[in-house]
């Protein structure tokens, strides 16, 4: 799993069209969304996840609510991006890991959004430029070499 975490004054998209043959099902109002004072993270799901998805929801989480933590953001927008990795994994393990890692944050007390999964999207983003407001973690599933 890569992650690239961004502090934010506010992150917002549209989804415009499928970039999958069968994305994930999304209402009316899921077609736009929008967060003021957000932790954005941006996930690539990888290949080497699907050996344990649920220690990497577990890392990824530990991960979130530490950076969370240090820039002080309780609302956190969890974005599928396939653009992180060039070894992806399957779209419905990757779905499914981004979903728990939504439900976990909420477990966890924050707000969350999550961006719809398998398709183009505009998103417009406000990066608030402190030291710690561009980070990025690499989480791999233990007895994986990070490639
Ligand atoms: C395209 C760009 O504008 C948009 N932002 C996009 O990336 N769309 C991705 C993700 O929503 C999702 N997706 C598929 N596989 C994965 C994966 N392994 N990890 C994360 N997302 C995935 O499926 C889309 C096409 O790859």
């Amino acid at each position: 799993m890569r992650m690239l975490l961004i502090h934010s004054d506010y992150l917002e998209y549209e989804v415009k069209d499928k970039a999958l043959k069968s994305p994930e099902p999304i209402s009316e109002e899921q077609k736009k969304g929008r967060l003021e004072e957000v932790l954005a993270v941006f996930m690539s799901v990888e290949k080497a996840d699907e050996s344990n998805p649920e220690e990497v929801v577990e890392k990824a989480v530990a991960e979130i609510k530490d950076v969370a933590s240090q820039v002080k953001a309780n609302r956190i927008f969890v974005y599928p991006f396939a653009h992180l990795s060039s070894e992806l994994a399957k779209p419905d393990v990757a779905l499914k890991v981004l979903q728990r890692i939504e439900e976990r944050l909420r477990e966890e007390g924050f707000e969350v959004k999550r961006a719809p999964f398998g398709y183009y999207k505009a998103f417009r983003l406000s990066c608030k430029g402190h030291p710690l407001a561009e980070l990025s973690r690499t989480i791999v599933p233990s007895g994986e070499a990070v490639s």
